[in-house]
């Protein structure tokens, strides 16, 4: 197996005033792994650490309820990605259980009301998530070479922002896939994931863990921003495997885009370079839709899946 180790990033130097060298150091390794790995983990973020493993340990309590009281959380709708709590399945064969949260003041959320900590602590969790999204958006925007606040404009309502707390469940004889391989449809991702571990990048062919250090956050580029950036910045593969006799759990951060935005290579990653569009532009709940399709009608064969590439213009892309 090989063993690509991500960057690691030190995001309180871009909470203080000057340390201009430090932070132009932070940039730079950001703007490699973004280039290079998709991935990279913060360190020294401002999620405090208690807060982040009571969440967790909260989480851990809720999912081992018995079914029935899991399912009073049932999402109101009968829609797709509906938030409340709700269970990944696959050929027959359970993935992981989880609870998908929309903002804190959303009424569509059916949040735990056992154990009685959890949901002010994932309410609490969003906050600081969304809070964590704005500063990397905003590295990222430096990191591009953008004008100043460009995508805190144009990414600029937080209503379609997604926190996932997930269980996996313990791998089988035959299977250990916890969620296949794909790409993150968003703008970016941020993960926390237990001791256990068992998130994977596909890198060159070659799937490379994600080692699981405590109080780290991975944070990946999602779609949105590839398509933005003409490829510069990438979204990379990835899955997550299931631990052999015992469960896993992760807390997931999407910080997204809303649905009537539309997406497509930048000017200053293509005509201002003289670089042709690798992609056609697209609305973002329509690149959504075809997602959610990929999960309620599942194509037998994995190339029949949609992805970015769907959009993808054919003598212009190339990875
Ligand atoms: O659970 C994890 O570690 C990652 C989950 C993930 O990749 C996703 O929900 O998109
Ligand atoms: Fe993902």
């Amino acid at each position: 197996m090989a063993t690509l180790s991500h960057p690691t990033v030190d995001l309180s130097v871009f909470l203080k005033d000057g340390e201009e060298e430090e932070k132009k150091r932070a940039k730079e390794i950001i703007s490699h792994a973004c280039s290079e790995y998709a991935f990279f983990q913060a360190v020294k973020h401002e999620i405090p650490l208690e807060l982040m493993s009571r969440a967790m340990e909260l989480t851990k309590i809720f999912f081992a309820l018995p079914e029935e009281e899991k399912r009073k959380c049932r999402p109101k709708s009968s829609e797709p990605e509906s938030a409340g709590y709700g269970k990944m399945s696959a050929h027959g064969i359970d993935l992981n259980e989880y609870i998908l949260m929309l903002p804190p003041q959303s009424s569509s959320n059916v949040l735990p009301n056992d154990p009685p900590e959890l949901r002010p602590a994932l309410e609490e969790l969003f906050n600081y998530f969304c809070k964590t999204g704005e500063l990397v958006e905003c590295i990222f925007n430096d990191c591009l070479g953008l004008p100043p606040d460009f995508l805190k404009k144009y990414n600029d309502d937080r209503s379609s922002d997604i926190l996932t707390t997930r269980r996996y469940f313990p791998a089988s004889e035959n299977d250990n896939i916890g969620l296949p391989q794909h790409t993150d449809g968003n703008f970016i991702t941020f993960v926390f994931q237990d001791e256990v571990g068992g998130l994977e990048v596909l890198k060159d062919g070659e799937w490379t863990p994600i080692v699981s250090m405590e109080g780290t956050i991975v944070v990946n580029v999602g779609d949105v921003i590839q398509v933005l950036t003409n490829n510069k910045f990438k979204s990379a593969p990835h899955r997550v495997l299931k631990p052999k006799g015992r469960s896993r759990h992760s807390i997931t951060y999407f910080y997204s885009l809303q649905g009537d935005k539309r997406v497509e290579p930048l000017p200053h990653y293509t005509k201002q370079i003289g670089e042709p569009p690798k992609y056609r532009g697209f609305m973002v709940k329509d690149y959504r839709a075809l997602r959610i399709r990929n999960r309620t009608h599942p194509p037998s064969r994995r190339e029949d899946v949609i992805d970015i590439t769907h959009y993808a213009i054919p003598y212009n892309y190339q990875e």
